[in-house]
């Protein structure tokens, strides 16, 4: 039945070469990808705009990241630089804005610390810190260049793709096997062949954990190699108008290119003809057909919710017992007077009172100031504050609305409470707040649980466990951060390009 509906559909405007579900930076960068290639793309967002987790939102004058606002990926050189890279393809420009500190640190024992993009001085300073170790810290961020310039020194295309293999590892060998030797690696086994004292090890772990949520044990030392190297080479970059800027961007480019991409169109199944997927299933009751179906959802919402769970992969079950959701967060978006802030305050600070409760929910508290950047993201004469910091879905099940909005507001005082330390006068100074908890983050991303992304249930070797885009039901791939090599803009970035890639190879392009 649904065989005959596909051969009846296959010559009318209604087969794709390929859908997307989902308009997040890995789904739009694929569409982009392919639609420059010249395939027939379709996006399908459920959401009212573009960006999914990199989106945002306007109140009152303020325009808020819905995520993080620290951006790798807009470097002007190299190849790692896959969102300038992304862009261009699509012949769109944003201008950005450049961060001279990537983070500044506020922790245990008064560990006071700015990441300076100038390499030397960052070094300097961490060393000033414990300088019994600067000859370790040195040899430890060393090798985490290395790595950074393996890949830096390649083009950066699927690893699912036997001919791109051979051309690379013909075209740069010993960068191919570094980067095979780094691939089963993870941080915490390197720093500790260089770094002896226990604080700085902890220190490392907290160089992992804000980006990747779990320590440097846990953490694949690739991943570590592009964001300990990148901040100090290409840099943190803002975009100019926003980070919802950059799926605008894109969105323009993939029209521009040919794409089209639909709004409020939610998905509610991957249709299926025998094993293969060829199309979707809108809410609103809506087909749509395509050779490849490329889903930008989560693993659990593709393989659990768009998918019946008994046509579960065997390979995706095993990838359920690998990793695990990772925390949501609690967010507080705020809008606050600008002379709360000191002049010469940093864009992105990390604050952590007790090294015990780094990963605990309401651990380690993350903040970003946008507008210490671009003014124009707020009202004049104010700056936008964005706390957050990690919580579970668990804790905001099962509450009646007041007690929801009750916890909401106590969670909310506990941040304030602890931004006042490194800002004092900041509650005085408030003007405009917004508390966004797993439950929001599950409502509009669309993520299940709200969840930032996939994380090691145990120690995995490094990135080997990560799947790439093809899945094992023919006709579907998954691109995004439950793909390798996972979270991070320039990582789905990454996916994107690869996914687009193996794709293309696949419908002949
Ligand atoms: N560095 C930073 O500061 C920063 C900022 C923001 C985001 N990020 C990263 O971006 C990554 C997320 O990017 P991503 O590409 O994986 O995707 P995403 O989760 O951001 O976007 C997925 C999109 O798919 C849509 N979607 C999901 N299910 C759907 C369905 N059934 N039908 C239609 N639409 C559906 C969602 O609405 C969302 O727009 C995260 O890893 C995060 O770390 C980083
Ligand atoms: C041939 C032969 C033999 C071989 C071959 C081999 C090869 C070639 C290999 C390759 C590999 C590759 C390519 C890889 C790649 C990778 C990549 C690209 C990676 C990337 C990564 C990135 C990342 C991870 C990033 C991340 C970031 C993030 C996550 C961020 C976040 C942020 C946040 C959250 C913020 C917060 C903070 C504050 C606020 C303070």
């Amino acid at each position: 039945m649904l065989a005959n509906s596909l051969r009846s559909h296959s010559n009318t405007y209604l087969c794709f070469d390929a859908i997307i579900i989902g308009s997040g930076i890995g789904g739009l960068v694929t569409a982009t990808q392919l639609a420059a290639k010249g395939a027939k793309v379709l996006v399908l967002e459920s959401y009212t705009i573009p960006g999914g987790s990199s989106g945002y939102f306007e109140r009152e004058g303020y325009r808020f990241d819905v995520g993080a606002s620290m951006i790798f990926g807009f470097g002007t050189q190299g190849t790692t630089n896959l969102l300038t890279k992304a862009l261009e393809a699509v012949n769109v420009k944003l201008e950005t804005i450049s961060d001279p500190v990537q983070i500044h640190y506020h922790l245990p024992k008064g560990i006071d610390l700015k990441v300076h993009k100038n390499y030397e001085k960052f070094l300097q300073k961490l060393g000033d810190i414990f300088p019994h170790e600067r000859q370790g810290i040195r040899q430890f961020y060393d090798e985490c260049w290395k790595v950074f310039n393996c890949l830096n020194s390649m083009e950066l295309l699927s690893l699912e793709e036997p001919q791109y293999l051979a051309r690379v590892f013909f075209q740069h060998p010993l960068a191919c096997l570094g980067l095979v030797k780094y691939l089963p690696q993870n941080v915490g086994d390197i720093a500790r062949r260089y770094i002896k004292d226990p604080e700085l090890l902890q220190f490392i772990d907290i160089e992992c954990y804000c980006w990747s949520v779990v320590p440097a044990d846990l953490t694949p030392m690739i991943n570590a190699g592009m964001v300990f190297s990148d901040r100090h080479y290409g840099g943190i970059n803002y975009p100019k108008g926003g980070v919802g800027q950059i799926a605008q961007k894109l969105v323009a480019g993939l029209e521009k290119a040919g794409g089209e991409i639909q709004y409020k169109a939610r998905v509610s199944q991957i249709l299926l003809d025998g094993d293969r997927a060829v199309g979707v299933e809108l809410a609103s009751g809506k087909t749509y057909y395509a050779k490849r179906v490329i889903s930008n959802a989560t693993r659990w919402d593709t393989f659990e919710k768009l998918l019946p769970v008994s046509k579960m992969p065997r390979a995706e079950r095993k990838w359920q017992q690998r990793y695990q959701k990772s925390p949501s967060f609690l967010s507080l978006h705020l809008g606050v007077q600008a002379d709360v802030l000191p002049i010469g305050t940093e864009c992105h600070h990390i604050v952590l009172e007790d090294w015990q409760n780094m990963t605990d929910s309401e651990g380690t508290l993350f903040v970003s100031i946008p507008t210490l950047l671009d003014p124009d993201l707020a009202p004049a004469g104010y700056n936008i504050v964005h706390a957050f910091t990690p919580s579970w879905v668990d804790d905001w099940q099962t509450l009646s609305s007041r007690e929801y909005e009750q916890r909401k507001e106590a969670a909310a005082g506990r941040v304030i409470e602890r931004l006042e330390k490194i800002f004092p006068g900041l509650d005085a100074g408030l003007d405009y707040m917004e508390v966004g908890t797993p439950r929001t983050h599950r409502r509009f991303l669309n993520r299940d649980d709200g969840t930032y992304g996939p994380i090691p249930q145990r120690r995995l070797r490094g990135l080997l466990g990560m799947p790439f885009n093809r899945t094992a039901i023919p006709g579907l791939y998954c691109v995004g951060d439950s793909t390798f090599p996972g979270q991070g803009l320039n990582a789905v970035a990454f996916s994107g390009f690869a996914c687009a890639h193996r794709v293309a190879v696949d419908l002949g392009l």
